[in-house]
């Protein structure tokens, strides 16, 4: 941790990441897991012959084609949901429209991909689709998963344990868990556990510890990432931590509609609260103080339409800014919310992460399985052997940090 940031180093200093090397992580993303998500979606549910043709449009142009605007036809009337943020995209696009995908920068091509696979779906239509999340078979599965039931049994143990190694376990669950984000499931073949290493590359955690002291009347903010697998693990955190008073209150930040496959909205946090009420033992007592919370406000849910922007955390709009300035430590987790935290460059990885965070209106900590080519923080002797051991350390989920600005 830097106690003395240095002046944030501006984005020039090191390239932005773009999806056109053949053989990258980002072009992989495009061109094989965007095209496989848009069939798992489309074997998902009975959609009609017009949604079969959008999908099919979108997949010509996302592999053949050029980056299209959200449709014309789309209404323009603002009372009307599917027009929200047109204007928008209209300006976020302006640089990239007529240009093939790939050519975009990684973090904007993926975000508009979302967005376009939302409207082929007619998710912000004004039909009967509206509002029909396409990815909720896959979060809902994840939530029957023999995986889930024995994690959930698995707090009955940890219960007897001493406050600070529960807390510790109850760390580590909620960094652990974003290793289980369907998307990165699409493509590759077997994300399983036993294939990890467990390896941490930074680990600022007892720095984390520090900045939530016990007694203090702290607010702690959330930015959470994926649904199902993450998002509990996450609660259970939580609900730690206002046991144990490391803090008083506690905003979780969701997206306000469905993106990058797993990640959760409300829909998925409530179904995932639901889950630990009807459960039996610890994780049912977890989920029950939960729902106290939330209904004294000690818990709080919160949306804003910036958590599906394809823009870095350093352009926050005012509104949200000053809505998570009123945390003593904001948790961000999982690989986009670190992407859009540190920026979506190639930084050289020994570049300070306090440097690259030092716009964040609070104290940060960032919680992160490694799915992308973004790294920063590393000391020179943790990247020689990261780099020496020849494997994908940066994009195969195997490794994980827990990164601290004050
Ligand atoms: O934010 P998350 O859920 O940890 O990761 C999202 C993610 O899997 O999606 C992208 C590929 O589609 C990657 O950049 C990133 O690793």
């Amino acid at each position: 941790m830097t106690d003395n940031p240095s002046p944030t180093p501006t984005p020039h200093q090191a390239p932005v990441i773009l999806s056109d090397e053949p053989g990258s992580f980002a072009h992989e993303v495009l061109a094989k897991r965007h095209p496989a998500l848009i069939q798992r979606v489309r074997d998902a549910f009975p959609y009609s012959r017009r949604q079969h043709k959008a999908l099919d449009t979108l997949l010509d142009e996302i592999t053949n084609g050029v980056v299209e605007p959200l449709a014309p036809s789309a209404p323009s009337d603002p009372s009307v949901p599917s027009a929200h943020d047109h204007e928008q995209w209209a300006e976020w696009g302006r640089e990239h429209f007529g240009r093939p995908w790939f050519d975009a920068p990684f973090l904007w091509a993926e975000s508009y991909f979302y967005r376009r696979l939302l409207e082929a779906v007619e998710y912000f239509g004004t039909g009967p689709w509206q509002g029909v999340d396409p990815f909720a078979p896959f979060k809902q599965a994840e939530l029957l998963t023999p995986a889930v039931h024995q994690e959930l049994q698995a707090l009955d143990a940890l219960a007897s344990t001493p406050a600070d190694q529960r807390a510790t376990a109850l760390l580590h669950a909620s960094l652990w868990g974003n290793r289980a984000d369907l998307g990165f499931r699409v493509t590759q073949a077997n994300p399983t556990p036993a294939a990890a290493t467990n390896a941490l590359v930074a680990n600022d955690e007892s720095a984390l510890w520090r900045l939530l002291p016990a007694t203090a009347d702290s607010t702690i903010a959330v930015i959470a990432d994926n649904a199902g697998r993450e998002l509990i693990p996450d609660l259970i955190l939580i609900d730690h931590l206002l046991t144990h008073r490391h803090a008083a209150r506690a905003i979780l930040h969701l997206k306000p509609h469905p993106y990058y496959v797993s990640d959760a909205t409300p829909t998925d946090t409530i179904d995932s609260l639901r889950l630990l009420t009807q459960a039996p033992g610890e994780a049912g007592a977890i989920g029950h103080r939960l729902q106290a919370a939330m209904a004294t406000d000690r818990l709080e849910i919160r949306t804003h339409p910036f958590f599906c922007a394809p823009l870095p955390y350093a352009n926050m709009p005012d509104d949200l800014r000053d809505q998570l300035s009123t945390a003593t430590l904001t948790i961000l987790k999982g690989d986009l919310n670190y992407r859009r935290l540190v920026g979506d460059h190639l930084w050289d990885p020994t570049t300070p992460f306090a440097d690259l965070t030092a716009h964040f209106p609070t104290p940060v900590a960032a919680l992160r399985t490694l799915k992308s080519d973004v790294i920063t923080g590393l000391d020179q002797k943790t990247l020689d052997t990261l780099e020496r051991s020849g494997s994908a350390w940066r994009t195969s989920g195997t490794h994980a940090l827990i990164q601290v600005r004050r």
